[in-house]
């Protein structure tokens, strides 16, 4: 398992060991002692599942505190732009992001800490968006950025993406009073 970090702290790339044969592939798709290596530490209490056609933009959200939760993301099928920004008012990044692709041939997956708001673009059709979260569902305690907002410049990957009504009237970032 390897691990790549960005400029923006926290975030962290991770590169299971993909084991090909005559019948396919087999990699550990979650391990916490490995995990713990990297210092990605969690109660791992929420597996979700998504699927997207392609063209479909989810994002970018989070949970307000108590209910933050910090996010395993990995595509099963299909392949996904994913997008984490971040939301930290202390940060010395708040407000720049992290685009990287997760695929299903190499299976990468992404580490989204506590402090960042999450979205992803379906870049195939039939993507299988799985993820784990260190807390549950609280939908009273759901917040959100605009995807399209021109400060975060964030490039999807798509024309005219696909998107819930909940999704086009989220806050810009100037708009944004983020618990974070
Ligand atoms: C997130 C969630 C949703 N739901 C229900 C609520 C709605 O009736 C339905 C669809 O929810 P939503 O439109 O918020 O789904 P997404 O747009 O895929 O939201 C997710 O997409 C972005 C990329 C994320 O990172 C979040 O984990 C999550 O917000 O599932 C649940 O029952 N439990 C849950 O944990």
């Amino acid at each position: 398992m390897e691990f790549t970090y960005f400029d923006v702290p926290g975030v962290v790339e991770i590169q299971p060991r993909v084991f090909g044969d005559a019948r396919g592939a087999f990699f550990e798709s979650f391990s916490a002692q490995k995990m713990e290596a990297a210092g990605i530490v969690g109660d791992w209490v929420q597996d979700n599942q998504s699927r997207s056609d392609r063209g479909v933009v989810r994002g970018l959200h989070f949970q307000k505190p108590p209910y933050a939760q910090a996010k395993l993301v990995r595509v099963a099928a299909g392949r996904a732009l994913d997008v984490v920004v971040d939301i930290r008012r202390d940060s010395p990044t708040y407000g720049q992001h992290v685009s990287v692709v997760l695929d299903s041939e190499r299976f990468n997956m992404l580490y989204v800490p506590v402090g960042f708001a999450h979205g992803f673009t379906a870049l195939e059709d039939n993507t299988l968006f799985l993820y784990k979260c260190t807390n549950y569902y609280a939908p009273q305690a759901e917040g959100g950025l605009s995807w399209n907002d021109p400060v975060l410049n964030i490039q999807w990957g798509v024309e005219n993406p696909t998107i819930s009504a909940k999704d086009q009237i989220q806050p810009t970032l100037a708009e944004l009073d983020s618990p974070f």
